[in-house]
C-alpha cells in the first residue's frame, strides 16, 4: 500500500531522472529532468497538530446559511473554497497521461479520522504514515486571481508539470460542481495534448509545493479506474482519466 521511492540516475549530466514508485498493485514511472526534484521527499512530515481555523483564512471560510424551504426553516453549514481548474494531459510523444503525486493533508485527516475520530489530541504517524494522504491526480489549481480560467489552466501546466502551452492548445471539456454537500465550488476541466518539444522545466509546483509528475502508460490508467481508492485519487482524476479514454485515447 505504501509508496516506496527507488531512484535511478541516468547517467552524470543526463538531464532526466528516472525513479520508481510502487504503491501495492500500482507500479509506476516518475520522470523529472531536475536532480533537485528527485531528491526531495514529500513524505517527510513531521510536528503535525491541529488548531481551529483562524478567520482570516484565505482558502476557506465557514458559514451557516439560513433558509425557508417549502414553509419548513432550514439551515446549512457550508465552506466557501475558490473555485478551480484542472487538467487532462496526454503527452503524444510518449503517448503517457501526465499526472501529479502530493501529500494532501485533507486526505491524510480523512483517513485517520476514518480510523480514530474527528481530529484526535494525538496523531501517531508510526501507526498513520505520512503516505498515506498522497494522492495521483489531475494538474489542477485554484481561481484565486481575476484571470481567464484558461490563463490558469496553463500557468498550472507550467508550474506542475513543466509544458509551457498555448491555450489555443487547451481544450475546455466539463464545468461541474464539487463537494456537493459542504463548499458547491465549481471546477473547470480540461485537455491538453503536450510533446516532449513542449517541455521546459521539470514542474514541481511554485511557492513549496512539493509535486512529483506521474506519467501513466493508458493500460495502467484503465487499471486506475478500477483501483482508484487504492492510490486516493480524487473523483475528478477519474473522470478526468475516463473522459480521456472514451474521447481521446489512441484507438490501438
Ligand atoms: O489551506 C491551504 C490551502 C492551499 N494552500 C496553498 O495553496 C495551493 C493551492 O494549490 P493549487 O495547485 O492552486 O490547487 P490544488 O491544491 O491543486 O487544488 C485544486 O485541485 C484539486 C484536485 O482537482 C481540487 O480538489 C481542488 O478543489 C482544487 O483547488 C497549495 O499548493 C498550497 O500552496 C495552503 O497553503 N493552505
Amino acid at each position: 500500500m505504501f509508496l516506496r521511492t527507488v531512484q535511478l540516475a541516468r547517467g552524470a549530466g543526463v538531464k532526466n531522472w528516472l525513479f520508481v514508485v510502487k504503491p501495492h498493485g500500482f507500479p509506476r514511472v516518475y520522470r523529472s529532468n531536475s536532480s533537485y526534484h528527485a531528491f526531495v521527499e514529500m513524505d517527510k512530515v513531521t510536528a503535525l497538530r491541529y488548531e481551529p481555523l483562524p478567520e482570516d483564512s484565505p482558502y476557506v471560510k465557514p458559514f451557516r446559511m439560513y433558509y425557508t424551504q417549502n414553509g419548513v426553516e432550514k439551515n446549512w453549514d457550508l465552506l466557501k473554497v475558490h473555485d478551480s481548474v484542472a487538467i487532462i494531459i496526454f503527452n503524444k510523444t510518449t503517448q503517457n497521461l501526465l499526472l501529479v503525486k502530493q501529500f494532501r493533508p485533507a486526505v491524510y485527516h480523512g483517513v485517520i479520522s476514518s480510523a480514530e475520530g474527528t481530529n484526535p489530541t494525538t496523531i501517531d504517524l508510526e501507526k498513520y504514515p505520512p503516505q498515506l494522504g498522497i494522492t495521483v491526480e489531475l494538474c489542477a489549481g485554484i481561481v484565486d486571481k481575476t484571470k481567464p480560467l484558461i490563463e490558469i489552466a496553463k500557468e498550472e501546466i507550467l508550474e506542475e508539470v513543466g509544458y509551457d502551452v498555448p491555450v489555443d492548445r487547451i481544450e475546455t471539456v466539463l464545468t461541474y460542481r464539487s463537494g456537493v454537500g459542504a463548499t458547491g465550488a465549481q471546477q473547470t476541466l480540461y485537455y491538453c495534448e503536450v510533446t516532449d518539444a513542449d517541455k521546459v522545466n521539470a514542474g514541481g509546483g511554485i511557492d513549496g509545493e512539493i509535486i512529483d509528475v506521474v506519467e501513466l502508460n493508458l493500460p495502467d490508467a484503465w487499471k486506475l479506474l478500477k483501483q482508484g481508492s487504492v492510490v486516493s485519487s480524487p473523483p475528478s482524476c477519474l473522470l478526468g482519466i475516463l473522459w480521456f479514454l472514451t474521447n481521446k485515447a489512441p484507438k490501438s
